[in-house]
């Protein structure tokens, strides 16, 4: 089967998610970072959208339960995803931007298994399944590959391996493929079609988010606006149009 057979049938399959806020903050530093969000949306392909520093990251983050809001509850398919990390890992995997804050391990074959592991895998049966899904990308080769030989865009595939691996329901993209060369960005896009899941889509650029049924966006920490991708990406669009024209880039926070 090709790729991109694949695809169209794997993302038909793809069960929706339900995305539950309840008055969420987050604060960091004693600085709101997000703001009172409340939120309930299933969804297949969800997009967030927003300036920078308007909160995505934190966002992302608080998504995949890497940090805990202060205040209200995350609920990702009824899964507190920061409460309970074991029934989160089988709910929700991140893409960062930035392969290097998300690997840990000096060759492919172990940073792909190590995920496994976190699964409750004894070490040989997530070795074996790690091979298996560097067989499933035509990756085999790479398994003993020190990962610091690998380029920035191999990296990003190394991470979006051990993502798929361990079999998520849901991916958060936070921007991973930002600042990649257009081939690359493509073949890695590619690559992506084979989790097959459910997607959060984290981007400033409305054009990564064209895909979304469902878009958020996201404004100083809180909710601008939240609906169909169409209607939320052509008036962002025209914001950020007419914000372009201004000069707020020198405004002070502190
Ligand atoms: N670890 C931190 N320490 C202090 N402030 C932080 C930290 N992380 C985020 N912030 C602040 O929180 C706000 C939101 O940051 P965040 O990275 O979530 O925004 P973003 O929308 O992802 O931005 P960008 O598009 O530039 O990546 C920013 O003002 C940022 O300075």
């Amino acid at each position: 089967m090709t790729l991109n057979r694949m695809t169209a049938k794997q993302m038909q399959e793809a069960p929706e998610a339900q995305l539950t806020l309840a008055d969420v903050s987050v604060r960091i530093e004693e600085r709101p970072v997000l703001n009172q969000l409340s939120l309930d949306v299933s969804f297949r392909r969800l997009g967030i959208v927003g300036r920078n520093g308007s909160g995505k990251s934190t966002f992302a983050r608080l998504l995949a339960g890497l940090i805990a809001p202060q205040d209200g509850l995350v609920r990702l398919n009824g899964v507190d995803v920061f409460g309970d990390r074991r029934a989160a890992l089988r709910e929700v995997g991140i893409l960062f931007q930035n392969p290097d804050h998300q690997i840990i391990f000096p060759t492919v074959l172990e940073e792909v298994a190590f995920g496994l592991a976190q699964l409750g895998r004894k070490a040989k049966q997530a070795e074996r399944d790690a091979h298996e899904i560097l067989a499933r990308f035509q990756k085999s080769q790479w398994a003993q590959m020190p990962i610091s030989t690998l380029s920035h865009g191999q990296k990003h595939l190394v991470c979006l391996m051990s993502i798929v691996a361990m079999s998520p329901k849901v991916v958060v993209l936070d921007e991973p493929f930002a600042g990649l060369d257009m081939p690359t960005k493509a073949q890695l896009s590619r690559y992506l079609q084979l989790f097959g899941g459910t997607v959060i889509h984290i981007s400033h650029d409305p054009k990564d988010l064209a895909d979304c049924e469902t878009v958020l966006w996201l404004e100083k920490g809180q909710i601008a606006r939240a609906g169909a991708a169409p209607d939320v990406l052509n008036d962002y669009l025209e914001a950020m149009t007419k914000l372009g024209e201004g000069d707020d880039i020198s405004d002070l926070s502190r």
